[in-house]
């Protein structure tokens, strides 16, 4: 007897598509910059706010003059 699919697993339906995708604006003037949480190779990361949506999310800052650095401007 062939088992029927349950409607979770049948592509184009399910709980993946309940989920919204949040869109965080991209203007630094929305966020309220916090604490330094982590420092990478060419970037520090620090914790913030995101004014909008009142909700603390994690900000990756480039620094372009670092040593390390492996980008090239033209
Ligand atoms: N979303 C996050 N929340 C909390 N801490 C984070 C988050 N992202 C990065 N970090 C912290 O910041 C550190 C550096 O992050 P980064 O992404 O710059 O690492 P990396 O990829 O090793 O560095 P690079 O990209 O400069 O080579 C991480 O090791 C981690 O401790």
């Amino acid at each position: 007897m062939e088992k029927k699919k349950s409607k979770k697993n049948q592509k184009g339906g399910g709980v993946d598509e309940q989920v919204e995708k949040k869109i965080n604006p991209t203007g630094a003037e929305h966020y309220e910059l916090y604490e330094e949480v982590g420092h990478g190779v060419s970037a520090s990361v620090h914790r913030a706010l995101c004014k909008p949506l009142n909700e603390i999310v994690a900000i990756k800052i480039l620094d372009f003059e670092c040593e390390n650095c492996d980008l090239v401007s033209f």
